[in-house]
């Protein structure tokens, strides 16, 4: 190796990201009307990300989901608890090791319309990550990687002189995962990679991200609120609500423990209302981030929620699926 990184990839399953009992606040600035008050955005989450593995953190709009994605990638740092990559603290590495692991660790943002500079030409746009790097790249070099990655993600090469402008929706989102994929990284965070396409492409992007991932050996950590989805891309899923992991499903087909992965379940449109459950559906608001009840955060909207819930927070269980629930369903006998 050249770039002074970790040797080898790492072997499928073992971590390639680690969170190890990981907060992050956030202060909103105080005035003459507000006082400054803190969030917690992430709250004591511990997990592992596999390599070689699609991984789904779903959840509501708002349950910190792209903050654990800038954790992950190093682009914030955690208020207490480790987040290392390949081993490596991401708050201690140094800024230009950081930018090394950074190669390493790529994002697709949801909206690639601004995710993209429209003065760019679409080679140019896909090259970016070489010039972050400070790598240089020389003319028949240049043009012929930029061919090379427009024509991975299913696009023309000659499109490398176009702007963006030019391109649909569907089109631009391939950019921006060719982009992503320049540098050859081992993990790819997906923002919401789909959800501001039509459903139409929404479908041909999941099949190319799981043809590239396939073909390049990449570790995915795929942020949705589409439990839907999640369960058909992903090979293990974390559910996340304000802040916290409610449980981890070990794979899409595990029967579900926790009652708010029930009612995310349920809130997916269903067209025959016969298979629609309705033990466990959400009800009321969700609670402020800024004042978290002290018990189990989900209890003010459970349906099974007692004094217990009401007084003491459960943590994740240590078992296979873990889930942080004092009554989970399969103890209910009401699971899947
Ligand atoms: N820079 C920031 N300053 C203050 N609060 C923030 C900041 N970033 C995120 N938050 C707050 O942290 C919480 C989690 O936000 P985050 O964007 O991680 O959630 P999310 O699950 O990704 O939501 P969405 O699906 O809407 O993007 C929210 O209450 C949000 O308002």
């Amino acid at each position: 190796m050249t770039d002074g990184l970790t040797t080898g990839v790492p072997t499928t399953g073992v971590p390639i990201l680690r969170f190890e009992d990981v907060n992050r606040d956030f202060t909103t600035p105080g005035g003459w009307f507000a006082r400054r008050r803190v969030l917690r955005a992430v709250n004591a989450v511990t997990l592992d990300v596999p390599a070689g593995r699609v991984t789904g953190v779903v959840g509501e709009s708002g349950c910190g989901k792209s903050t654990l994605a800038r954790l992950a990638l190093g682009l914030i740092k955690p208020t207490d608890g480790r987040v290392s990559f390949e081993g490596e603290d991401l708050a201690t590495a140094r800024r230009a090791r950081l930018r090394q692991l950074r190669a390493r660790m790529q994002m697709v943002f949801q909206d690639p319309y601004s995710s993209i500079d429209p003065r760019m030409t679409i080679g140019d746009a896909v090259l970016e990550p070489f010039v972050v790097q400070g790598i240089r790249l020389t003319g028949a070099a240049r043009a012929a990687k930029a061919e090379a990655l427009l024509g991975m993600v299913g696009l023309d090469p000659s499109l490398a002189r176009n702007h963006p402008h030019h391109l649909s929706g569907g089109q631009k989102q391939r950019v921006g995962i060719a982009r992503a994929l320049a540098l050859e990284p081992r993990l790819v965070v997906l923002d919401e990679p789909t959800a501001s396409l039509d459903v139409s492409i929404q479908a041909q992007i999941v099949a190319l991200l799981e043809a590239l991932k396939a073909r390049l050996d990449l570790t995915y950590l795929f942020i949705s609120h589409d439990l839907a989805l999640v369960r058909y891309f992903c090979d293990r899923i974390v559910v996340m609500y304000l802040g916290a992991v409610v449980e981890i499903l070990p794979s899409p087909a595990a029967p579900i423990r926790h009652p708010y992965t029930r009612a995310l379940l349920d809130s997916a449109f269903v067209p025959d209302p016969t298979r629609r459950q309705t033990l466990a559906r959400a009800t009321g608001e969700i609670p402020s981030a800024f004042d978290l009840p002290p018990g189990c955060v989900y209890a003010p909207r459970c349906p099974l929620a007692d004094e217990t819930c009401r007084r003491i927070r459960p943590q994740l269980d240590r078992s296979a699926h873990p889930v942080a629930c004092h009554h989970p369903l399969d103890r209910a006998g009401a699971g899947s």
